[in-house]
């Protein structure tokens, strides 16, 4: 397993945000996060990224202990998405996106051609041609969320940890940003919202009041009445004929 996490817990002022989650992610995987507002996405990605210190339980990166990482060796391991990252910086698209590339520059490995390659890579397969001059506070929130995402795929994490990822983004860059995901030859944990999206993960976790109360493929985890009782709505599958394909249809419950 690449990320295992046990008893993962975190609390504030005695209230428990997250609690006992267990989760084990294999190498490879995309893994899907759902579940209602404030039910502990984005705290358990916290948590799972290091940024967040547990209260309870642990996680491990490759068998290690996340908690005796040093920092750079665990940037060079997990990149994290935030959900509403922003920065006052007067900063370009390029220089935003070689911050990924902090955690593998030493003063013995000086930034290198190899790192040039890097990002560019990263701002292609971001769409983001033609931006690289441009500066951060004059872009979109959807472009300002795929700059977000060549910086994590220019720091080759070995985990990308991603927090609504398509949020703010026109359909089209939804497909391409989960497509590239799936793509990637890396372990992802995305927390989404739309549950068609979910479908297309390889297993899904769903979270409810901190607690991670479902985990298997995405077809047996997102039954009909899990939706109606973590969510409150009445959801029917309905079959594309053109390909077979299953999506939901969500409507209030009656
Ligand atoms: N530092 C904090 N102090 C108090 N409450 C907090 C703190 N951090 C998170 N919470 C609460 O914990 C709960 C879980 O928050 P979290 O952001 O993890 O949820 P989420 O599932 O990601 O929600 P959303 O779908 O709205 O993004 C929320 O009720 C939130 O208000």
């Amino acid at each position: 397993m690449i990320l295992e996490a046990s008893n993962l817990g975190w609390s504030v002022r005695r209230l428990r945000i997250v609690q006992g989650v267990d989760l084990s992610v294999r190498e490879g995987e995309t893994f899907g996060l759902v579940g209602p507002n404030g039910s502990g996405k984005s705290t358990l990605l916290r948590l799972l990224a290091g940024i967040l210190k547990p209260t309870t339980g642990k996680v491990a990166v490759e068998g290690q202990p996340l908690s005796g990482l040093p920092r750079r060796l665990a940037a060079q391991k997990i990149a994290y998405l935030e959900q509403q990252a922003d920065t006052g910086e007067a900063i370009t698209v390029r220089d935003a996106v070689e911050i990924g590339r902090t955690p593998w520059l030493t003063p013995l490995q000086p930034w290198s051609d190899e790192d040039d390659r890097i990002v560019a890579g990263a701002l292609a397969d971001a769409d983001l041609h033609g931006f690289e001059s441009r500066f951060w506070a004059t872009l979109s929130g959807g472009e300002k969320q795929r700059v977000h995402l060549a910086r994590a795929l220019a720091q080759r994490p070995r985990i990308l940890l991603l927090d609504e990822p398509t949020n703010h983004l026109d359909v089209r860059h939804q497909l391409s940003m989960l497509d590239l995901v799936a793509a990637l030859p890396v372990t992802s944990i995305i927390a989404l919202h739309d549950l068609n999206q979910a479908l297309a993960c390889d297993r899904v976790g769903v979270m409810a009041g901190g607690r991670l109360v479902a985990l298997g493929p995405p077809q047996e985890v997102l039954s009909v009445d899990r939706i109606a009782e973590v969510f409150g709505v009445r959801a029917s599958i309905v079959v594309d004929p053109a390909d077979g394909a299953r999506i939901f249809r969500l409507d209030h419950l009656r």
